[in-house]
């Protein structure tokens, strides 16, 4: 029986985590679990983390480590007979610990993106709320200028993707993500990949994880569930 693969993807806001992760789980054949829309899909369906989560969220906060993997590591248990890559999980140490009790991961991905090129993407970056899809008007536009392509809804800007707010962002995302980097590193399982473009990181993600990948098993194999 081939064993299944367990991946993170970190990175700053706009480093392309959800993108790369898109690639992946269509390529490799992996769930892509994204906290985002774990949160999304708690506060939706009103779950008492969710309704915990959305006060924190409203005030543009990260949700309390506590809440966080309550609300997250049930969703992974009902994971085990699937591949996955986990995008916007673990955020700080305490998550990733919480996380390398419940299951052994193989690889960390860490994007490393030089901050004018952040700033750049995320002028530009639009979202589509109830969902989370992402867009960008230059890099994947939208068909019809601000409207969904799946509902039709309107796309609005996030208020933390301003220039003015993104460093305070970066600034918070370098000093909680530091001890998280440093714990995959010594786990020995880090891989780091800097780049300006999407495209050219792609080819180093896709080699690496063609060596990392056992065959996947026909049966553990599944979409993408965006
Ligand atoms: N691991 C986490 N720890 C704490 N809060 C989280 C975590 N993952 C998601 N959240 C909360 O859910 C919100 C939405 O998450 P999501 O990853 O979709 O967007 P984001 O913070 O804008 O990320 P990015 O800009 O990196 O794409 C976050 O702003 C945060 O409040
Ligand atoms: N110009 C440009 N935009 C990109 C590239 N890769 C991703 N993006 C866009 O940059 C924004 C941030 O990417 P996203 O995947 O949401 O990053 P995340 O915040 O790390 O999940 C989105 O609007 C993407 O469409 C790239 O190589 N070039």
């Amino acid at each position: 029986m081939s064993k299944l693969f367990r991946a993170v993807i970190m990175g700053p806001p706009g480093s392309g985590k959800g993108t790369i992760s898109e690639r992946i789980a269509q390529s490799f054949g992996l769930k892509h679990l994204s906290s985002g829309d774990f949160v999304r899909e708690n506060i939706a369906a009103k779950t008492e983390a969710g309704v915990q989560a959305k006060t924190y969220i409203k005030k543009g906060l990260l949700v309390p480590d506590l809440v966080m993997t309550r609300l997250l590591l049930p969703r992974l248990e009902e994971m085990t007979k699937y591949s996955w890559l986990l995008d916007g999980f673990p955020r700080t140490l305490a998550q990733a610990e919480a996380l390398n009790s419940a299951c052994d991961l193989d690889v960390a991905i860490n994007l490393n993106i030089p901050l004018e090129t952040l700033k750049e993407r995320l002028r530009h970056r639009w979202i589509h709320p109830p969902s989370g899809r992402v867009y960008n008007m230059c890099f994947n536009p939208p068909r019809i200028q601000g409207i969904d392509d799946i509902t039709g809804e309107p796309l609005i800007q996030q208020e933390d993707d301003r220039p003015e707010a993104l460093v305070a962002r970066l600034r918070h995302y370098k000093d909680v993500a530091k001890p998280v980097i440093d714990f995959y590193k010594a786990k020995g399982i880090l891989y780091t990949f800097s780049d300006t473009e999407t495209d050219q990181i792609w080819p180093n993600i896709s080699t690496l994880l063609s060596t990392k990948i056992p065959t996947i098993q026909s049966d553990a194999r599944c979409a993408s569930t965006h």
